[in-house]
């Protein structure tokens, strides 16, 4: 048999295998694993040239006991900018995130005070044949992030320019040091945003504003980010680097992660799912399957054992 043959009956067999495992699957589990798998075979080849581009690396450390990961950009000497091999880096700790059961939160930071400066301008310059296959490999990549069922949140400390501020907006949240700065400064490189900046800030802040951010190259202060509705909440004076990211950590973990890490997931995973599904019925079909998992449930059935009273 020659290789034509063994590679398309190869095909044929995972595809057959992926559809039969996709048809067992609620509409929701179906639609985030064809998002998250299929597209990536396509990715493969320009995978392969960003692992060329060495320099620094993206880690993961995910806590089990609480539930909480962080991811960190760690290219220091650079600011903490994006080498190709830390865009390969990324997209395989989002794998590892993607099937994390007893996650419920993330924070993506910058190692050594800065969050991250963009791309890395070494690599940007002798990957200017293949922007678009760059571009297409960030977008699938920063909307997995976006839609993992954690609730992420981008600590901005010191530098997040050009890529750097793309990435942050592809988390739900964003907290910042009162020293920060953050600016979409591509127009100012001849560009416009490469890693799916202009689509998010749309959706994130509406036509004016993310109008007004991309043309105006702005750098912003923490108070001016915050008063743009950019970032969540700017942290308060004199905190070290470390005292920044537990105080992050106390806001993630106050706010949006003290519950149970299933419910968490299903409640980011519902909204993600209608976001990208604004069909009112196929919504709320969604809403109805994914709540009758729990209702009368054993969480369900210990609230209501206890008696929980909502007053503070
Ligand atoms: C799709 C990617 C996207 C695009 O192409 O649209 C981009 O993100 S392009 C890159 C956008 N980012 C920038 O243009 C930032 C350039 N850097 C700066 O403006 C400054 O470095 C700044 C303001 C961040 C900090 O200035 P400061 O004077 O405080 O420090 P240095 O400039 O001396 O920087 C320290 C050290 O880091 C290196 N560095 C900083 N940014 C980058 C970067 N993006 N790529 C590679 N290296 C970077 C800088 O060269 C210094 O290293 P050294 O060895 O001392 O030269």
């Amino acid at each position: 048999m020659n290789a034509f043959k063994r590679f398309f009956l190869t095909m044929a067999t995972i595809t057959s295998k992926f559809i039969r495992e996709a048809q067992k699957l609620p509409p929701l589990k179906m639609f985030l694993r064809a998002f998250s798998s299929a597209p990536q075979m396509e990715l493969l080849p320009i995978r392969k040239e960003l692992g060329k581009f060495e320099g620094g690396s993206v880690d993961l450390e995910m806590d089990e006991q609480t539930g909480i990961a962080v991811m960190t950009l760690n290219n220091p000497r650079r600011l903490n900018s994006m080498t190709g091999k830390m865009m390969v880096d990324m997209s395989d700790r989002i794998t590892q995130l993607e099937q994390w059961k007893k996650g419920k939160g993330l924070i993506l930071m910058g190692i050594g005070g800065n969050f991250c400066s963009g791309g890395d301008l070494t690599f940007v310059r002798k990957a200017l044949h293949y922007g678009a296959e760059m571009a297409t490999y960030q977008h699938h990549t920063l909307t997995r992030l976006l839609n993992l069922p954690l609730i992420s949140v981008a600590l901005l400390q010191g530098h997040t320019l050009g890529g750097g501020a793309e990435l942050s907006t592809a988390c739900d949240f964003r907290v910042m040091s009162p020293t920060a700065k953050v600016g979409f400064v591509q127009i100012k490189m001849g560009l416009t945003t490469g890693w799916g900046a202009t689509t998010r800030l749309v959706h994130l802040l509406g036509r004016q504003k993310a109008l007004g951010l991309l043309c105006s190259a702005k750098v912003l202060s923490a108070e001016e980010a915050k008063s743009e509705g950019l970032v969540d909440s700017v942290m308060m004076y004199g905190l070290s680097q470390e005292d920044e990211f537990t105080e992050c950590k106390k806001w993630l973990v106050s706010n949006y992660c003290r519950h149970d890490s299933d419910l968490i997931q299903a409640t980011k995973s519902s909204v993600v799912y209608s976001d990208l599904n604004r069909d009112l019925d196929t919504s709320l079909r969604n809403e109805r399957e994914v709540f009758a998992q729990y209702w009368g449930g054993p969480a369900q059935k210990a609230a209501l054992e206890a008696n929980v009273k909502h007053n503070k």
